[in-house]
């Protein structure tokens, strides 16, 4: 059995004036696929870009790249649509920012977007466990949102099984994000793989 971990490279700690060419040098490093991290300067103290922005992206880079939007904003309703138009693939959505969870999948489903749900570090997997089913990727955080580069919360592990990776600084920053990313990789699907001839 083939045991496979996709690595999402953050695209926050690179150039935001040459966001596009970065995108497609990440994906020529072999990125799975792009995490851009949406910031509203409400749910995170920092702001990053809008729908607009991904619009641009999604010309500029043509169809092939997955994108899942890391929506740390408050109401995140309000942009369901607009990204869906925008050419996003996934809506990732905090449970913190919403009272509907139930409703707003519902929302990002009909819209045609795969749906992502985020906890921030203080929340719960048990918070996060009645919707599991109804969602295509769960991001356990392990840094509190708002900034890239931070030191990882290694308290945070016993929350995660992860199959998917997020990484923005040890790649973007990297001299040679390709071994970066294929290093991520190879260690997830060992670590995968252990853990299911353990069980
Ligand atoms: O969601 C984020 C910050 O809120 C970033 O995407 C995430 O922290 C990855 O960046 P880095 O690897 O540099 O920490």
């Amino acid at each position: 059995m083939a045991y496979s971990a996709k690595i999402g490279p953050s695209i926050l700690s690179s150039d935001l004036s040459c966001l596009g060419s970065e995108c497609v040098r990440m994906m020529e490093c072999g990125a799975d696929y792009l995490h851009l991290d949406v910031m509203d300067g409400h749910f995170v103290p920092n702001l990053t870009f809008g729908h607009p922005m991904v619009e641009c992206l999604r010309k500029s880079v043509g169809q092939d790249p997955f994108f899942d939007m890391h929506m740390m904003v408050s109401r995140p309703e309000q942009w369901v649509k607009p990204m869906a138009a925008a050419g996003a693939n996934q809506y990732t959505f905090h449970l913190e920012a919403t009272t509907n969870p139930g409703n707003l999948i519902k929302e990002i489903r009909e819209s045609g977007m795969k749906v992502g749900l985020a906890i921030k570090p203080g929340t719960t997997v048990e918070e996060l466990a009645p919707w599991a089913n109804q969602i295509d990727m769960a991001l356990v955080m392990t840094v509190e949102p708002g900034f890239g580069g931070q030191k990882f919360m290694e308290d945070m592990m016993p929350k995660a099984g992860a199959n998917m990776i997020v990484s923005g600084s040890a790649v973007i920053g990297s001299d040679d994000p390709r071994s970066v990313i294929a290093l991520l990789r190879t260690v997830v699907a060992e670590a995968i793989q252990k853990r299911s001839l353990d069980r």
